[in-house]
């Protein structure tokens, strides 16, 4: 019989009904909530009596729709309305979540993993494309619509239709400056925003078993803009090393990781497709475009135009066939985001940052990711190295990473983000927006425009 990749693994062990095939009830080990896609779920179980059938595996935070300068000063009636809304529904329901000014507060992608709840072998459910960060650590992790979340508050369980397997082989080892945030970005200009549509991927080689916990949440984030809902990672020593100690991470810690260690692809594992990216040669990235695959290595020209898409990307953004990143009159840095705004990514931005000056033509802001990033963060003293240069350095959220809160990229403004979508008006109306690492965001910062920070830090 053929191997078994970690999916197959995973997905069988949560299987409570149905069959091979059709759509099977699966059995969700965590669920993660936030402001914006929750309140009508808690509507519909208050409007049919029901409870949460597992307030201790479902775990809240707010995030979307938070201020960044002041998290308590809410101009927003929307947003104060869903804020509200929630702290109420999670004292009602009796489910643990970190609010307004909370130790644990922050971006709904990183605060599970940094109390010890995301671990090898769940999975791992929240209504929010971006869930599958989680899968770094070998779990099946993914984004759910509204009456999935209700679903999984009643139940907690989810049918689900299982989708086919790919390995993306990520080859060779990386050049100083280049991140894995260059890795997903590279994949997805590779081959296109759909082409994980109907896949769990799974990412491998020596090229990911090189990076820290960290840097493979920023690949499995992305997942979701490579067209896939599921991205996962083998786990490791790297992996066991990051739950250890965190206060949910499991009792008997050896118990749990002699398990997880037979949670791993085997060397004969069937996929249903493999693709490959080499890393070796691979420089900085940099998108051009309106969707994350319209991405250029720096220092190449951005394409031709071969579709309406891509006529249509150039005119919004004001860009030509034969430029070069460099040539990009950027207005504003954003570091933050469920991407890229962990301690590592700001460890890394402010090397680039220490001792300079922001240029005249940019306004720059860090949004750390989490408060107990942000705690870390000025632990170390990164706070003044960006504030010194003349970064803004602010409260946890979303932040500019898409227009649901005051953070927005003015109208026609091109801004270097390290967050995940570059759509039409995602971070502004109008705004133009430029994904890359958070070293590149912090070197642009400084130069006033995009510059190769291969060995530069
Ligand atoms: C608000 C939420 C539904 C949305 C998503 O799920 O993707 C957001 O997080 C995003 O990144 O666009």
């Amino acid at each position: 019989m053929a191997g078994k990749t970690i999916f197959d693994k995973l997905w069988d062990r949560h299987v409570v009904a149905g069959n091979a095939g059709e759509p099977q009830l699966l059995y969700i080990d965590l669920h993660v909530i936030h402001e914006v896609t929750s309140p009508q779920a808690f509507q519909g179980l208050r409007d049919t009596g029901r409870k949460v059938r597992r307030p201790d595996l479902t775990y809240g935070t707010i995030d979307h729709n938070v201020p960044t300068k002041d998290i308590y000063d809410i101009h927003d009636l929307i947003s104060k309305n869903q804020i509200d809304t929630f702290t109420r529904n999670v004292k009602e329901f009796g489910i643990t979540a970190q609010l307004h000014g909370a130790s644990g507060q922050g971006i709904c992608h990183m605060v599970a993993a940094e109390s010890g709840r995301t671990q090898p072998g769940k999975t791992i459910v929240c209504g929010d494309s971006h869930t599958a960060t989680n899968g770094a650590f070998g779990a099946i992790a993914f984004g759910i619509g509204t009456s999935e979340v209700e679903h999984v508050l009643a139940t907690q369980t989810l049918w689900q239709v299982k989708p086919k397997r790919m390995k993306v082989e990520f080859t060779g080892h990386r050049q100083n400056g280049v991140y894995s945030k260059d890795m997903i970005l590279a994949l997805i200009a590779k081959y296109g925003v759909d082409a994980g549509v109907g896949y769990a991927v799974e990412y491998t080689g020596e090229a990911v078993s090189d990076l820290s916990m960290e840097e493979r949440m920023t690949i499995c984030n992305m997942s979701i803009e490579f067209g896939a809902k599921i991205g996962l990672m083998n786990p490791d020593e790297k992996t066991f090393d990051y739950v250890k100690g965190r206060p949910q991470a499991p009792k008997d810690l050896p118990a749990a990781i002699a398990d997880w260690k037979t949670l791993v692809s085997d060397k004969d594992a069937v996929y249903d497709k493999v693709l490959r990216v080499d890393v070796s040669d691979l420089a900085p990235m940099v998108t051009w475009g309106t969707n994350p695959g319209m991405g250029m290595e720096f220092g190449l020209e951005f394409p031709e135009i071969h579709s309406l898409n891509d006529e249509r990307a150039y005119r919004y953004m004001d860009l030509k066939p034969g430029q070069t990143a460099e040539e990009i009159d950027l207005g504003y840095v954003f570091i933050g985001s469920c991407t890229n705004a962990r301690l590592s990514d700001l460890v890394e931005a402010a090397k680039f940052v220490a001792g300079k000056q922001v240029a005249s033509n940019i306004t720059a802001i860090v949004v750390p990711g989490s408060r107990p990033v942000k705690t870390a963060a000025e632990a170390l003293g990164l706070d003044k190295v960006f504030t010194e240069a003349g970064f803004e350095w602010r409260d946890p959220g979303c932040s500019a990473c898409l227009g649901m809160n005051p953070d927005q990229i003015p109208e026609q403004v091109h801004c270097a983000s390290t967050s995940n979508r570059n759509f039409e008006g995602r971070q502004g109306h109008n705004a133009r927006t430029h994904l890359c690492s958070p070293a590149m965001a912090a070197a642009a910062a400084i130069h006033g425009k995009f510059v190769d920070v291969r060995g530069m830090a």
